[in-house]
């Protein structure tokens, strides 16, 4: 089982609840509808939880991926943000007290940090707490129209406690972000508490069914408990005191999420939409490949080949870093909990850098999915629509992507640096360590190992010449800031080289260690061509140093097409590999039956535009 591990029981059983499996068409509600009908799941998804006894959070994953479908409900925030953060940075006597709450649902949270003025910039955040030791309260505050907090999760009408980001202020001294736990409503009439005015932003681009909301604090005391106190305290006179401490644990939920989008949003979206693509493209058959004969399927067509199995490649090529994400956050996160904190600056690199490069590819993806599958691509019943814009929306949130490929690229510039001055790296860098071969290995056989170095050599000299680049800058008289933003454009595509290069690693590592030979040579020729397609979209870059001649981006791409050919018997069983349900995909054009035409007329005829008593007829009449 290359995908699933220990899922498919509990995707049954969520399979088993009608609630979940059939219901209203999610393409024919208002947005208010898609947001009731998410909350009317979510109870049934908690009652679910106490009588399957999940617990687990891996299970329960499982389990959300059937009963909200391509969307993002208000447990994704309390789960993902809310309760790991109170674990994360609780001291043991706070986690005893919210934790158990918030895992029954008797508390919902979510995690509030993004002001109207700022979201990228952190340190620039405005909210206030202010510790009045006579009280012993914090007493939070907007000050500016700016300061009010916007877009978390749930916020609008869903949660009833949250964790806020704010500045914390004793005796006039600003000590900096801390995160609070602050009750937003009552818990017996559901309203705002007094001192606060929230709602919902209004309509977006996608995620319906979460109430992204805004939050004015005025003078809002809370106990002085409710700060969060595992790294950092403030005692009950208003002495400040903290463990020797990383001042960036405060934000360890970031990289949480980051880790886990690489697999859980561009991961599984990139899948979906090319299971949906590819089964179609079996399906729908047009034109005339030869005279007289019957119409090909369009899958048979090269250019849509072209089209379609390098996203393929990626999709795999995704899933399998996002799988490596997670476990490489898991194991750090252990060795911090230990006290050893060395890594942490590698993970937040690494986790910044693949979930924006990551997002961003599949994003692009799911777009090109959607054009491959012509006029019916368009309609809400392909269910590309759906897919892409909650997956895009990971292009944006938990660090706006060009952003966090310059936190990536910051590291980088630090490690090159630090191996001029004789320091060795290690882990996900080790190869800036390395004499890099300027000679390239590439032949006609292109195996993984050659491929994966002509990527590390395009990683190591654009990292290599961004870093020179910013000296130049530097020495020629810019100061360190301007030189990094006259340098910009070139260290984001520093990080993204890197970022390219780690995942054609860790696809080449999977590759070998499939035992099963015939799985084996399958995804060794999807390893091929994404390696390939990187090299000849990115040619520039393998050329400008002479590391590739034009004799050998011949070759590429005459492997690309004959691979295009190899790949082909297999493509519809690669796609059904992921497993993906009809309901997990929403669509019509991607069902496991193939019975597309029937279903989108079925389909249509249930749309409400079509129903006789709508204003529309008597305005016609
Ligand atoms: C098995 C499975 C198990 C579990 C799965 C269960 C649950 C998963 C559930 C959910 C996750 C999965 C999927 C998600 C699905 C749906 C998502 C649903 C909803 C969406 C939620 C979205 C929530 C949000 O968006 S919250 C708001 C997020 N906001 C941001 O990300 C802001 C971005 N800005 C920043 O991060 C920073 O401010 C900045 C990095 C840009 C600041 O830069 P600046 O240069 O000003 O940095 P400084 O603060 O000064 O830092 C200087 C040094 O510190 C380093 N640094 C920065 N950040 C970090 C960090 N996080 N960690 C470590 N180090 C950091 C920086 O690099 C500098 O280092 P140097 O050494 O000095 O160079
Ligand atoms: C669907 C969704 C859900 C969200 N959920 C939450 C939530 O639950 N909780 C929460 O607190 N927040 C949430 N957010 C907010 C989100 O985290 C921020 O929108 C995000 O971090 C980007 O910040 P910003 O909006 O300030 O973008 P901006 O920083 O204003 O970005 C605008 C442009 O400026 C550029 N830019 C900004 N700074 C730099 C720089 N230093 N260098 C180069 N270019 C720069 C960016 O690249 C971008 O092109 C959510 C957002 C969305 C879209």
């Amino acid at each position: 089982m290359l995908f699933k591990g220990g899922g498919l029981p509990h995707e049954s059983l969520a399979l088993q609840e009608k609630l979940f499996g059939a219901g209203p068409d999610y393409n024919f509600m208002t947005r208010i509808e898609r947001f009731k009908n998410s909350l009317v799941r979510v109870q049934h998804f908690i009652r679910c939880c106490a009588r399957y006894n999940l617990h687990d959070h891996a299970d329960k994953k499982w389990f959300e991926g059937v009963a909200f479908p391509n969307e993002v409900s208000v447990l994704g925030p309390h789960s993902g943000m809310f309760i790991p953060t109170l674990k994360e940075q609780g001291s043991e006597e706070q986690i005893q007290k919210w934790v158990p709450q918030a895992e029954k649902h008797q508390i919902m949270g979510t995690y509030i940090q993004t002001e109207l003025g700022h979201g990228t910039f952190v340190r620039g955040l405005e909210t206030t707490a202010t510790y009045d030791p006579k009280t012993e309260e914090f007493i939070l505050n907007s000050p500016t129209l700016t300061s009010i907090k916007w877009w978390p999760g749930g916020l609008g009408r869903t949660c009833n406690f949250g964790i806020v980001m704010a500045l914390l202020y004793i005796d006039g001294k600003n000590y900096g972000m801390h995160p609070f736990v602050v009750q937003l409503r009552s818990l017996k009439t559901h309203e705002p508490l007094p001192g606060l005015t929230m709602g919902d932003i209004g309509p977006k681009f996608g995620f319906d069914t979460v109430d992204n909301g805004y939050l004015q604090f005025n003078h809002f005391g809370i106990p002085r408990e409710n700060m969060l106190m595992k790294y950092c305290q403030v005692l009950k006179n208003g002495t400040y005191t903290k463990q020797t401490r990383n001042p960036k644990f405060s934000y360890g939920a970031m990289i949480f999420v980051r880790s886990m989008v690489v697999y859980e949003v561009a991961g599984q979206g990139l899948a979906k939409a090319c299971t949906i693509a590819i089964r179609y493209s079996a399906i729908r058959r047009q034109s005339e490949l030869k005279k007289s004969r019957p119409e090909p399927q369009i899958l048979d067509y090269q250019t849509q080949q072209y089209k379609l199995f390098p996203l393929l490649a990626l999709a795999y090529a995704v899933w399998f870093t996002g799988v490596r994400m997670k476990e490489i956050y898991f194991m750090v996160n252990n060795e911090i909990k230990q006290g050893h904190t060395e890594r942490l600056p590698e993970l937040h690199a690494i986790s910044s850098g693949l979930k924006a490069f990551t997002t961003s590819m599949a994003s692009w993806g799911i777009e090109r999915c959607r054009l491959a599958c012509g006029g019916h691509g368009y309609s809400a019943a392909s269910g590309l629509p759906k897919i892409y814009v909650n997956a895009t929306g990971g292009c944006t949130y938990e660090g706006e992507n060009t952003v966090m490929l310059l936190q990536c690229a910051r590291f980088l510039m630090n490690i090159y640096g630090g191996v001029k001055n004789g320091r060795r790296p290690s882990g996900s860098v080790n190869y800036l360590g390395e004499r890099i071969s300027s000679r390239c290995t590439l032949t006609s056989e292109f195996t993984l190992k050659s491929l994966a170095d002509a990527f590390k050599h395009r990683a190591a000299r654009m990292i290599k010449e961004a870093s020179e680049r910013l000296n130049r800058l530097q020495a020629s008289g810019n100061d360190p800031e301007d030189s990094w933003n006259l340098n910009s454009v070139v260290l984001t595509k520093a990080a993204e080289a890197h970022c390219h290069y780690y995942m054609v690693l860790v696809f080449e590592s999977v590759v070998e260690s499939v035992e099963d030979n015939c799985v084996k040579d399958i995804l060794r020729q999807l390893c091929q061509l994404l390696a390939l397609c990187g090299i000849q979209e990115n040619s520039g870059d393998f050329i400008q140093d002479g590391f590739l001649n034009n004799d050998q981006l011949e070759l590429v791409k005459q492997k690309q097409l004959s691979l295009l050919s190899e790949i082909r018997p297999n493509a519809v069983l690669l796609v059904d590999a992921f497993e993906f349900h009809d309901v997990q995909l929403g669509s019509i054009l991607g069902r496991f039956d193939g019975n597309v035409y029937e279903n989108l007329f079925k389909w249509a005829k249930k749309t409400p535009l079509n129903k006789p008593e709508d204003l529309i007829h008597r305005l016609l009449r």
